[in-house]
């Protein structure tokens, strides 16, 4: 540790998009960043991705689940030993179910595991939703905590939006005059909709292929405005946020693309996640001049300029423009997040997840001996 507190924590995220495991390290001390660090991406392979898939949707006991654990956790390891030296880790592990109203939240992979097979012996901080969700809250986005960090360590002095494209896209609203995050009016969050897993998936039914690459598909094709408009008279869209999704929440809209041809069935999909982004940003509490969009759908030109299309004089642009990596936000969020847990700091509010009142969450655990 730094003689100002500053902790070099390892973040970790393996995503909705069942892609891999991102690993970065991050210096900070729960509440300003100080620097950012080496990162690392570990791939699942075909046949980790396929038992990931298996067992989304399931909980913990459940069929398929202890090994898709096993997949996340040493993935996990192996991306971590090749890091080089850091004080902790925060674990998010892989979300294979999310229904905050019922059964809870479940991320695959145990913190106790990857503390005990990891050579650099430091605490590991994982299981960071369960709490917010037995407290009422979404449990989800919980990354809005580093955005407001971010919004102030890039001078940002006006208000300011991050968008994360990943699986489902997910929206925060920051006031960087408001300096603390746990202070009223300083950030609001929730899940857009539906981002890439939709397209994703079609692209890996249809025609094989993991995603629509720079969005050269759904450019060939239309949208189809009446499958666009019963989309966006789904529930969702009418409640308040705070809000926060599963990934493969709207069946509806992924079953309504499949008479479409491949093309105008792309084209619909990510449409559809631009226009629950657009609506999203109806709720922000003041205007923004700038969105920085992260995860993996800033690549997607066909979405971004959906998106930018939507919104007059608004900055839309991917996070590297402000000097920040959109490959490794979300894993250096559950570093900073991790530093916030081991400080006992709060990582969810009611403006975040709607929980009641700020909480913290997330377990430790320690390597023996
Ligand atoms: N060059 C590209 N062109 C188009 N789409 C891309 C490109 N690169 C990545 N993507 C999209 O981004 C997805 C990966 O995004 P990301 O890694 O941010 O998701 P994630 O972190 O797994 O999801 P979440 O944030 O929901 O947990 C891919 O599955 C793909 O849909
Ligand atoms: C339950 C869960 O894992 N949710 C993820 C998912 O992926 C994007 C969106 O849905 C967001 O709510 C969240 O991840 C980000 C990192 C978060 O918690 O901020």
């Amino acid at each position: 540790m730094s003689r100002h507190g500053a902790m070099r924590v390892a973040g970790t995220m393996s995503g909705t998009s069942l892609d891999g495991v991102d690993a970065a390290i991050v210096e900070t001390d729960g509440l300003s960043i100080t620097g950012f660090g080496p990162s690392a991406y570990r791939p699942y392979s075909p046949q980790e991705r396929d038992t990931l898939r298996a067992a989304l949707g399931r909980w913990p006991g459940e069929e398929g689940v202890e090994a898709a654990a096993e997949i996340v956790e040493t993935a996990h390891a192996e991306v971590l030993s090749g890091l080089g030296p850091f004080d902790a880790v925060g674990f998010h592990g892989q979300t294979l179910a999310h229904d905050p109203g019922g059964r809870g939240t479940h991320q695959a992979g145990d913190g106790n595991v990857l503390a005990e097979v990891l050579p650099q012996r430091v605490p590991v901080v994982w299981d960071f939703r369960s709490n917010d969700v037995q407290l009422g809250g979404q449990g989800a986005p919980l990354a809005p905590a580093f955005h407001h960090a971010l919004a102030v360590h890039v001078g940002a002095e006006e208000p300011v939006a991050f968008l994360n494209l990943g699986g489902v896209g997910n929206l925060t609203w920051i006031d960087p005059r408001i300096g603390a995050v746990e202070e009223p009016g300083a950030v609001l969050a929730f899940d857009t909709g539906p981002a890439n897993a939709p397209v994703d998936d079609l692209m890996r039914n249809r025609l094989g292929r993991p995603f629509d690459e720079g969005g050269a598909l759904a450019t060939r094709g239309e949208p189809d405005e009446a499958i666009l408009s019963d989309f966006l008279s789904h529930p969702y869209f009418f409640r308040m946020p705070p809000k926060s999704l599963d990934r493969n929440d709207f069946p509806g809209l992924v079953r309504a693309v499949e008479r479409l041809s491949d093309a105008d069935a792309a084209a619909t999909l990510t449409a559809a996640a631009a226009l629950a982004v657009l609506r999203g940003a109806e709720h922000f509490p003041a205007p923004v001049t700038r969105l920085l969009v992260t995860g993996g759908g800033r690549l997607n030109p066909a979405l971004m300029e959906m998106i930018a299309g939507g919104l007059e004089d608004v900055r839309v642009e991917a996070v590297e423009a402000a000097g920040l990596d959109g490959d490794m936000l979300e894993a250096q969020a559950f570093g900073h997040l991790a530093v916030r847990v081991l400080r006992g700091l709060p990582t969810s509010f009611p403006g975040t997840t709607g929980v009641r009142a700020a909480v913290g969450g997330g377990q430790v655990a320690r390597p023996a001996g």
